[in-house]
């Protein structure tokens, strides 16, 4: 039998996000909601209530929450749907610290549950909000707006906390109000699709699994950039950097997907058991293994600190890059490189497996097999091979079999990643959210070099500085040569080598 936890929420739905003016909400929470809207996976009959402590009527409510709905070709059917979602969906304005307001939030609840047929009501707490009201929203819910005949499942955000200490107080504050099996923590990269595919690419392909540990792999990066600086969000920002708000969360499950043993099943529980188990084994990181940049103004773009919600002087990394070590027979000596800036010279988030040399003899200059998971943007596997260049003599060229999802999959939509996760939430799937031990083990990896860059131990070290639309700070170049990666042989380029450049 279904435990509560495990149970579809399959119709007396209400989903309520909280930080419903903001920035989250209007450009991931509501497009994904209506993505979900729109194809037939949200209970039946659901509603939606926006919350905040903006001040707007339901017109301009409307505006924002639909705004990133993507309709290029001005599509009526689209149209439509979105127009049926806007009557789907009501505001309530409302402090979050206030418990009048979390009442007048219950009486709008208890309005719409009075058509309901029978006295199953189901609730769905979003929380879109900055984690310093986590814990005022999730105990006031939990004493206003939990229903009492149904399931009631909260939804947060990261950043959980700011290091090991904050986290633990986060997660025990949290704990007195909701159950673990309530509580559903994301990381939206684990509900990318090319983040979920490392299960199967992994350990549905024997020639794959085999050659996944030290014997065969020299190093790995796992690589985000994003070519926009933090314009807007820099308040933010500056209390968090870039480890925070994407190594610490977003790359480090992805080396945990990329590094455990194989679970026993698809299970939630087994799947996060052995990521755990690989995440304890990670050595805490070290200064002599990061690598910290800044950007400043370039391209007639501003640096990161003229932006005026940036304090002036401030030491925060927007760029970053740590080489993680793992303490088990199966990666032992392997560095693991995360590497994540903004406002650099491409969008792209990827994973490069780069395989050990092939014995010389034969061959002198070769290039090194490397995996490439693509994650965004255009999701692609490619495995770069050594050929045999066409023609009438015998030598190695580097090339790859590219397997780009746009060409292989033409009539297959990826979903979006908060769309992914949002269903899950409501089935009630545990898989694809971050369990409160293995929060506790990355924070264990990461506090000693954040508390080294917040100047708790002494000088906070200065970032070096990269140009606005750069590569990063050009001393990466040496940090990754350092961790054994080796470029491919000059002239190969990718999708096409001209024979004579080579
Ligand atoms: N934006 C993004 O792309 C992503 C964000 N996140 C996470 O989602 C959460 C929300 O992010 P985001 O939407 O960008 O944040 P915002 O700064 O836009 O905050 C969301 C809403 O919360 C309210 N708010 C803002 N600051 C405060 C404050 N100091 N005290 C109380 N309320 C406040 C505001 O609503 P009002 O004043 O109307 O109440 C605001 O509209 C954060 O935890 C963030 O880390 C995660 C992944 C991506
Ligand atoms: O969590 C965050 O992620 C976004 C990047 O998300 P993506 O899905 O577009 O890769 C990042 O811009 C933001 O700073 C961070 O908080």
């Amino acid at each position: 039998m279904a435990t509560p936890e495990q149970i579809e929420l399959r119709n007396n739905t209400i989903i309520i996000v909280f930080g419903a003016s903001g920035d989250l909400a209007k450009k991931k929470t509501f497009p994904a909601l209506f993505g979900l809207y729109r194809d037939g996976f949200l209970p039946e009959d659901v509603k939606i209530v926006g919350y905040a402590r903006t001040k707007m009527d339901e017109a301009e409510f409307y505006k924002r929450a639909t705004q990133y709905i993507k309709n290029p070709d001005d599509d009526p059917a689209i149209s439509n749907k979105i127009d049926e979602f806007k009557k789907i969906s009501t505001y309530v304005s409302g402090g979050y610290e206030d418990d009048p307001s979390f009442e007048v939030l219950e009486n709008r609840l208890k309005g719409i549950e009075s058509t309901y047929n029978s006295n199953e009501r189901n609730r769905v707490f979003y929380l879109a909000l900055p984690p310093s009201v986590f814990i005022p929203v999730a105990q006031r819910v939990k004493k206003y707006n939990y229903a009492t005949d149904g399931v009631n499942r909260i939804i947060v955000e990261k950043p959980f906390g700011k290091d090991l200490e904050s986290s633990r107080e986060l997660l025990g504050a949290l704990k007195q109000h909701w159950t673990e099996d309530e509580t559903f923590r994301i990381d939206h990269y684990l509900g990318k699709e090319m983040v979920k595919n490392i299960l199967i690419l992994r350990f549905a392909n024997i020639a794959l699994s085999s050659a996944w540990d030290k014997n065969s792999i020299s190093n790995v990066q796992i690589t985000f950039k994003e070519p926009f600086g933090t314009e807007g969000r820099g308040g933010y920002f500056d209390e968090f950097g870039i480890i925070r708000d994407i190594l610490q969360n977003h790359l480090l499950q992805v080396l945990s997907i990329l590094t455990m043993e194989r679970p026993v099943s698809f299970a939630a529980e087994d799947v996060r058991d052995e990521k755990v188990k690989v995440l304890r084994s990670i050595r805490p990181i070290v200064p002599h293994d990061t690598l910290l940049g800044q950007y400043v103004a370039a391209n007639g773009k501003p640096g990161y600190l003229d932006d005026d919600t940036v304090p002036p002087h401030s030491t925060c990394p927007t760029y970053a890059a740590t080489t993680l070590w793992i303490d088990n027979p199966r990666w032992d000596g392997v560095p693991f490189i995360l590497k994540a800036g903004k406002a650099l010279n491409e969008a792209k988030v990827e994973v490069r497996i780069q395989f050990r040399d092939v014995a010389k003899g034969i061959f002198q200059d070769i290039s090194r097999n490397e995996l490439v998971l693509r994650i965004q943007p255009s999701e692609a596997v490619y495995l770069k091979l050594n050929l045999k260049t066409p023609g009438l003599y015998t030598r190695a060229l580097p090339t790859e079999m590219d397997l780009t999802y746009k060409r292989r999959f033409s009539d297959n939509k990826i979903p979006e990643a908060y769309e992914a996760l949002i269903l899950d939430a409501l089935k009630g799937d545990h898989s694809n959210f971050v369990r409160h031990d293995e929060l506790d083990v990355a924070w264990k990896i990461f506090t000693p070099i954040l508390h080294w860059i917040d100047g708790k131990n002494g000088p906070r070290p200065k970032p070096l500085p990269y140009p606005y639309g750069s590569r990063g700070p050009k001393e990466i170049e040496a940090f990754i040569k350092k961790c054994d990666y080796t470029r491919s042989l000059e002239g190969y380029s990718w999708p096409i080598t001209n024979l004579a450049n080579l």
